[in-house]
């Protein structure tokens, strides 16, 4: 099978496809987008692309693609703890580092400590963290630092200068498989920490208790959610789609039988599938 993900070589999302797929072809794609097409033109069977981090919050592109390809399903998801590095060329001047690099997501759960320690250096968004270290490793001649994970380090010859930047702890990232196939992906050597279901919902119009009728489909069901999430559809300010999981395995009819009743208030529903949740090592 070909496996997708955002690379390339040593990003999170390759630490997280390796631990899931490890016997697979695993492709590094530019960006998410790339990895949403290629799973779309069918040129691999899946991909693995990150959803949420527990400091920074959800990947709004993620989100955004999943709405947009509504034949694309969620297979699995899988929870990595994160730890970011700063890295620079062994010529690097420490003292006259000019910019650092890395995936928005880092440079955000970095934020406090790169503000304190690196003020005034310029902080650029880049692709990947991986991108990031290996755009350092190709530019000696610069004094230029990267946030990323030691297995970028180790590949691209980078030496680490400041270990476990994240401002937090307790960093988590959640990734997700996507297919166009949904049935549920089970890994036997994976920590399983349980079963879940994902939704996209858009209601028909804004009128009051639109999203508490939504809420009650699940409620009265005792249908536990843990996770709901707005996110704008870029049709004006103030217009919503709203990513939903609920939390377990349904029994299918209770299942049909909310769907049915959102379907039946109007609401559009994108379901996304049944899948398992399983933890990674880091
Ligand atoms: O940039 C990467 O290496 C990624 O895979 C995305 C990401 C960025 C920051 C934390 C987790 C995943």
């Amino acid at each position: 099978m070909k496996i997708a993900f955002l690379g390339p070589h040593a990003s999170f999302t390759q630490l997280a496809a390796a631990q899931l797929f490890p016997d697979e072809e695993l492709l590094p794609q530019v960006n998410i987008l790339d990895c949403f097409i290629a799973v779309e033109n069918g040129s691999v069977d899946m991909a693995v692309v990150p959803l949420e981090n527990s400091i920074e919050g959800t990947v709004s592109m993620t989100l955004d693609y999943l709405y947009k390809t509504p034949d694309i399903k969620i297979m699995a998801e899988a929870v990595m703890p994160i730890a970011h590095h700063l890295m620079v060329h062994p010529h690097c001047v420490v003292e006259k580092i000019e910019k650092i690099y890395s995936h928005p997501q880092a440079l955000a759960q970095s934020f406090h400590f790169l503000d304190t320690n690196y003020r005034n250096v310029i902080k650029q968004d880049y692709s990947s963290t991986a991108a990031a270290a290996k755009h350092v490793s190709e530019n000696p001649d610069r004094n230029l630092a990267a946030v990323a994970n030691t297995f970028a380090a180790n590949l691209y010859n980078l030496k680490i200068i400041e270990r476990n930047i994240q401002d937090f702890e307790q960093n988590h990232t959640r990734f997700i498989v996507i297919s166009k196939q949904s049935h549920d992906y089970s890994h036997k050597n994976l920590t399983l920490l349980g079963k879940k279901s994902g939704l996209l919902i858009t209601l028909p119009e804004d009128h009051a208790g639109g999203l508490h009728q939504v809420l009650s489909v699940f409620a009265w069901r005792k249908m536990n959610l843990s996770k709901i999430e707005s996110r704008t559809l870029k049709t004006g300010l103030g217009k919503y789609f709203f990513f939903i999981n609920v939390v377990g395995k349904w029994e299918s009819t209770v299942q049909y039988n909310a769907l049915e009743e959102l379907k039946t208030l109007q609401i559009k529903v994108d379901f996304l599938g049944n899948y398992s949740e399983f933890l990674l090592n880091s």
